[in-house]
Parts: C-alpha cells; sequence; structure tokens
C-alpha cells in the first residue's frame, strides 16, 4: 500500500489497458484469406464482363473495330483495381477497390448504349448500369429484392417495344451475372465490416472496465457496477458489505522474486477471492495489489467469514509465492455513499496493517 492507503487512481487501469495492443478501426482486421476472396469475385466479374465484350465482336460480329479496341483498353484497366486491390489493408480500401471496378463496367455498358443499334438494348444496358452503379444499396435483402424487382421495369418495356433477339438476352444474362457477382462481393465485404466492428466495440467495452492481469472490474467498472448496487440493494432493502483487500509487503515479493512473480501472486489472489464470493457479488482491483468485494445479501457477519475464508486461503496456497493479505470490513449503513462505505472500510484495513498484518479488522459505524 500507498502511504495513504490506497493506489493513485487509475493506476490499475493504466496497467490494465496495454493500449499499444488495443485494435482501431483503422487497423481494422482485414485477413489475406478474405482479401484474396474479394479478389477472386473481382477477377470473376471481369472474365465475365470480357466474355460479352470481346465474345460479342468475334462471336456475333455486330460491332467495329474500334468498339472492340475501346473495350480491350476498359477491359485492361480493369485489371488495375482488381491488382491494387492485393495491397488493401482495411475493408474500406478494399470495398473502394471493388467499386472502381463496378465503374469501369458501368462505363463498357454506356458504351454498348452508345454504340448499339438494337433499340431493346438501351433500356436493357440502362437497367444494367443502375443494378450496377446501385453496389452499395445492396447492403440488405429488402433492398436487393427491392433492386431486382426494379430492374425488371426497363426489361418489361424493352419487351413490350422490341423483338427480343439472341443478342439481347446473351446480353442480359452476362451483364446480370457479372453485377449480381460484383454486387455480392460488396455485401459480404461490408457484412465482414459491420461484425469486425461490432466485435471491436464489444471488445473496447469489455476491456474500458476490466483488468487485463486479473479479469476482475477494473476502478471503473467498480465504479459504474458498485453504484448500481447499491442502487439495486436499496430498492430490495438489502444488507450490503464491503471487503477491501490488500497484499502485505508485496513491493519485497516484487524485489526478491522479481515484477512477473508479483503479477501471477496478484492473479492468484484475485482467483482466490472470486473463488469464495457469489457469481452476483462484485470484486474489483482497484490499485496494483489492492482489491475490493460488494457482498450483496450479506451483513457483518457473513462478510467476516468470507473475509475469514479468503485470508485463510491465501496465506496457506501453495502458489507462485507465499504471502499473506490484510481485510477491512464494513457493513453499509441504510442510505450510506459509496464512497463513504469505500471511506471506512480503507481505514479498517489501515488498522490492520498497523496492528500486524495478516488480519481481519472491522470498520467503526457511520
Ligand atoms: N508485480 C506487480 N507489482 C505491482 C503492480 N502494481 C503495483 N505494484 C507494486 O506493488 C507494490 C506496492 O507496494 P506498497 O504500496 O508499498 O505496499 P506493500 O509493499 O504491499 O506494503 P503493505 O501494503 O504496507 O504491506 C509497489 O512496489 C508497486 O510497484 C502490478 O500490477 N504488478
Amino acid at each position: 500500500m500507498t502511504p495513504q492507503g490506497r493506489q493513485a487512481p487509475g493506476d490499475a487501469e493504466d496497467d490494465a489497458l496495454p493500449n499499444s495492443r488495443l485494435p482501431t478501426p483503422d487497423r481494422d482486421p482485414l485477413s489475406p484469406r478474405r482479401v484474396a476472396t474479394i479478389r477472386r469475385l473481382m477477377l470473376t466479374g471481369l472474365g465475365l464482363f470480357a466474355v460479352l465484350a470481346i465474345g460479342d465482336f468475334f462471336i456475333l460480329e455486330r460491332h467495329t473495330r474500334l468498339v472492340l479496341l475501346l473495350r480491350c483498353g476498359l477491359i485492361a484497366m480493369m485489371f488495375l483495381p482488381w491488382l491494387l486491390a492485393r495491397n488493401a489493408r482495411t475493408s474500406g480500401q478494399l470495398a473502394m477497390w471493388v467499386y472502381v471496378q463496378l465503374l469501369l463496367a458501368s462505363t463498357g455498358t454506356s458504351l454498348n448504349l452508345y454504340f448499339d443499334q438494337t433499340r431493346l438494348m438501351a433500356p436493357i444496358n440502362t437497367m444494367m448500369l443502375v443494378i450496377m452503379v446501385s453496389g452499395p444499396a445492396w447492403s440488405s435483402l429488402r433492398y436487393f429484392v427491392g433492386g431486382m424487382l426494379g430492374s425488371l421495369v426497363p426489361l418489361a418495356i424493352a419487351l413490350a417495344i422490341a423483338q427480343v433477339d439472341a443478342v439481347a438476352w446473351y446480353h442480359y444474362t452476362v451483364y446480370l451475372g457479372a453485377s449480381v457477382l460484383s454486387a455480392f462481393a460488396l455485401w459480404r465485404q461490408r457484412m465482414h465490416a459491420a461484425n469486425a466492428s461490432a466485435l471491436l466495440r464489444a471488445e473496447l467495452e469489455r476491456r474500458a472496465v476490466e483488468d487485463a492481469l486479473t479479469g476482475v472490474l477494473n476502478r471503473a467498472g467498480w465504479n459504474t457496477q458498485a453504484t448500481a448496487t447499491l442502487a439495486a440493494a436499496d430498492a430490495k432493502d438489502l444488507p450490503v458489505s464491503l471487503l477491501f483487500l490488500d497484499l502485505d509487503h508485496f513491493k519485497s515479493i516484487n524485489d526478491r522474486h522479481g515484477h512477473a512473480a508479483g503479477d501471477a501472486v496478484i492473479e492468484r489472489a484475485a482467483q482466490l477471492i472470486r473463488n469464495e464470493v457469489r457469481e452476483h457479488d462484485l470484486v474489483a482491483r482497484l490499485g496494483g495489489e489492492e482489491f475490493a468485494v460488494l457482498l450483496t445479501g450479506a451483513g457483518a457477519l457473513r462478510a467476516h467469514e468470507v473475509a475469514g475464508r479468503i485470508r485463510r486461503n491465501f496465506e496457506s496456497d501453495s502458489g507462485p509465492v507465499p504471502g499473506t493479505l490484510c481485510v477491512g470490513v464494513a457493513e453499509r449503513s441504510p442510505g450510506e455513499s459509496l464512497a463513504g462505505l469505500m471511506d471506512r472500510a480503507d481505514a479498517a484495513l489501515l488498522r490492520a496493517k498497523r496492528n500486524g498484518r495478516n488480519r481481519i479488522e472491522s470498520a467503526v459505524a457511520s
């Protein structure tokens, strides 16, 4: 313990939150496997587009060499986002390259619109363009169904005003395939990013209230949960008791056996404390080697029993390094604040230290 009887607030949290190891949204965990999957989908979309654009010229002999040249140029350009996606470090970067490829494919569709003389192709191409560039809206099943149904409208118009020949169906099928595939890639990417950020948020929330070394509450978590527990106990008129525990001569354990051994002793103490309390009781590490336990439904007598078991178990434990601890016990007076209760338990703990250590002292009544 420090001369003031308690480690400075925040010390445990500083130790508990090694910020350098925290994942951040900027360092979105994008695995190489995910990048490979999305790039495979991009390549498939590119292949489908190439089949349409080049196959159209050779198989159906519909376009001029200029159109073929323009299309080959576009296909070559579509390789660029596919290549660059390999270096994507975040989901956002990866999605950006998928969008760029979609944009190039849409440009190709517009070329068709410009050069194609078939009346049917105009609405079909427009429809495909809409599907392709509306990629971001494909993030939910509702939008997907809406988009697909909407795309049937220009198709119906085309069917009504023009003769549907094999070429038209060929274009329609290939464009649709490429669009659905690209949209699917985007959708999966978005789902993955959403899951990753939800996991990250949950992890950060957990770390904000948990002591990294022992897994019990840290001071921030203690303040919130202990306050809520006192309010709940008031509502149900339940007794509440507080234990303040502090390991004896911990500095000398560190000095003689090293910091790692000291950490192991702290972990073991937390484990032994947890073994003696019930599921709904709160256990927190408030400072280096100082713990607090809030026992709901327990008066002074039961609190002393729990404290006694913890003290004995710690003393007789064959853990990393033998040691002892002191406990200050305080039963809450009706309506007493958390701060008041903690002050009394702390004073009792100090008395236990002064009276020779390895002992339990009760707080004076408030
Ligand atoms: N290993 C380890 N040591 C810590 C940690 N946090 C604080 N300490 C050390 O714990 C020691 C606490 O020392 P003191 O407050 O003097 O208390 P003490 O030596 O236990 O003495 P008494 O409480 O009076 O019996 C200091 O040496 C701190 O450096 C931690 O997370 N791990």
